[in-house]
């Protein structure tokens, strides 16, 4: 039903108000707060003068927006959307649609906060005429243990699913979300840590989405049901998980010295890998304990079957390679939890990326390209720089050359130290020359292209490599080397 008992009603929008015309607006660089990039606190009195179709602000959850640009994007229509302007439209919102993504859709349009920010519509319990849709939602923040102080978390539910959100300011480094015991679970978050109960079981695995502004986990509840509220478990802190264990599910060969190998939960532990982060995989070998380092990648044209998938090369005299590539189908290895220094926000003014790899040093450029190219008007080249020794050394030759076929954004060089007569391609080893003829010198003058570069490779490869990008007029700003 629409806010005002009708049936609810999608209406037909004007060519050229899709929602991809409306992310490509946000895009534009355009004020649509009206604020000139302030965040401002809002009193009622101040957005109920922004009641207008020309001039319309409206609050949800205590954030005030600016809709008046969004008015002909609404697929409501600007009717609908006008019974919450000047208002705080938290109810009319919970009770029409509570599982749009308001935050997303208006992230641009954000104006502040209402200073009076009642929190008690975050307790609004939307109609009940939705039974089969979203039928509460209630925060249990107010209730939070001193360990998990700071993130807002949220729930609400639905006859078969819960969803569990924590709100942040910026992407974390640790998720770790477990349910060894069936009504019981746990969010760890970087380094604090919160328990719910549940009043059933949930089946599991939840689906896991982590981005800078919230971590959201949604739950198949067992039995299509509704619940009482979790209740958080007092005072108990759970004791850090330190080690994950993880079960072989996949390992094939990728090229002749380079194995794809596949890892599943083996209990009911969910964890994210930040992009960039990698995660130490540990053996015990002959009474040793060994721990090394892998990037987790993703399929390039297909996506990977396995939670976490890790291209491990073979070394005939490493101890730890020749170890792990030898496992079987359904072995059990420890791993730990993910670690780096990189974010996904160095990149985000970059309109050109470049990624520079040798070897195995290509894993964490899988991920980067797969998130490069989402960013479909922000990003508008992406190339891998490709060093490798020989034809037969590439990983996913034709995997990357049907992502190339596919994607106009996307470009691959392939740079060989070893060819044999038939490569017509580029061969050689890193110079400025060869720098030099992918990449322009820096330049920060060119408003319409800005150039971020990754590098990852053994050793003396990135430092060559970061001593060309330096030598070029790259500022650390502008570049960033994986290492280690
Ligand atoms: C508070 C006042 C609002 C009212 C009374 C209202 C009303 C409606 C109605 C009646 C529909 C109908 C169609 C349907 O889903 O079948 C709709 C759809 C929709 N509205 Fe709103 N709306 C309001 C605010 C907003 C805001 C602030 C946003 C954006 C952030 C928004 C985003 C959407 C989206 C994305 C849909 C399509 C939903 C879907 O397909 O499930 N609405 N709205």
């Amino acid at each position: 039903m629409s806010a005002t008992g009708n049936p609810r009603n999608k209406v037909a929008l004007k060519p050229g108000h899709s929602l991809m015309d409306w992310i490509r607006l946000g895009n534009s660089g355009e004020d649509l707060a009206g604020t000139g990039g302030a965040i401002l606190q809002v009193t009622k009195e101040q957005l109920a003068q922004h009641s207008t179709e020309k001039d319309a602000w409206l609050c949800i959850r205590g954030n005030v927006y600016n809709i008046t640009r969004y008015m002909d994007f609404h697929p409501g229509g600007a009717e609908e959307l006008m019974k919450g302007a000047g208002i705080d439209a938290t109810n009319l919102f919970n009770k029409v649609h509570p599982w749009v993504n308001f935050e997303s859709i208006l992230k641009k349009c954000l104006v502040g906060r209402l200073t009076s920010a009642v929190d008690e519509n975050i307790f609004e319990i939307p109609s009940s005429s939705k039974k089969d849709k979203i039928i509460r939602e209630q925060k249990v923040s107010n209730s939070l243990p001193i360990v998990f102080d700071g993130p807002k978390v949220d729930w609400y539910q639905q006859q078969n699913f819960i969803t569990m959100v924590v709100y942040l300011k910026e992407l974390p480094k640790k998720v770790i979300i477990s349910n060894e015991e069936p009504t019981e679970l746990w969010i760890w978050l970087n380094d604090k840590c919160v328990g719910f109960s549940l009043m059933q079981s949930i089946v599991w695995p939840p689906l896991l989405t982590v981005t800078d502004s919230k971590i959201e986990a949604k739950y198949t509840k067992e039995k299509p049901d509704l619940w009482d509220d979790p209740s958080y478990i007092p005072d108990d802190f759970k004791e850090a998980l330190t080690t994950i264990p993880m079960i072989i599910d996949r390992i094939e060969h990728v090229n002749h010295n380079v194995f794809l190998i596949g890892l599943s939960n083996s209990k009911r532990i969910a964890f994210h890998v930040p992009i960039g982060y990698h995660i130490p995989v540990k053996a015990n070998i002959n009474g040793t304990s060994l721990e090394r380092n892998y990037t987790p990648v993703c399929g390039l044209d297909k996506k990977l079957s396995s939670d976490v998938n890790l291209l491990i090369k073979y070394y005939p005299d490493g101890v730890f390679s020749s170890w792990i590539t030898s496992r079987k189908v359904g072995a059990t290895v420890m791993i730990g939890h993910p670690v780096g220094n990189f974010s996904v926000g160095f990149l985000m003014k970059a309109t050109h990326i470049i990624l520079i790899s040798a070897g195995t040093g290509f894993t964490p450029m899988t991920r980067l390209v797969d998130w490069a190219l989402a960013r479909r008007n922000k990003v508008l080249e992406v190339k891998l720089i490709f060093f490798n020794k020989a034809v037969k050394d590439i990983i996913w030759k034709s995997e990357l050359q049907t992502l190339v076929s596919n994607n106009q954004r996307f470009r691959v060089e392939h740079v060989l130290s070893e060819p044999d007569s038939s490569w017509k391609k580029t061969s050689g080893w890193i110079t400025p020359q060869l720098l030099h003829s992918y990449i322009p010198e820096f330049s920060d003058e060119d408003p319409l292209r800005s150039f971020f570069i990754c590098v990852c490779g053994p050793i003396s490869f990135t430092q060559l490599t970061e001593r060309y990008l330096q030598d070029m007029g790259y500022p650390h700003e502008n570049y960033f080397c994986f290492r280690g």
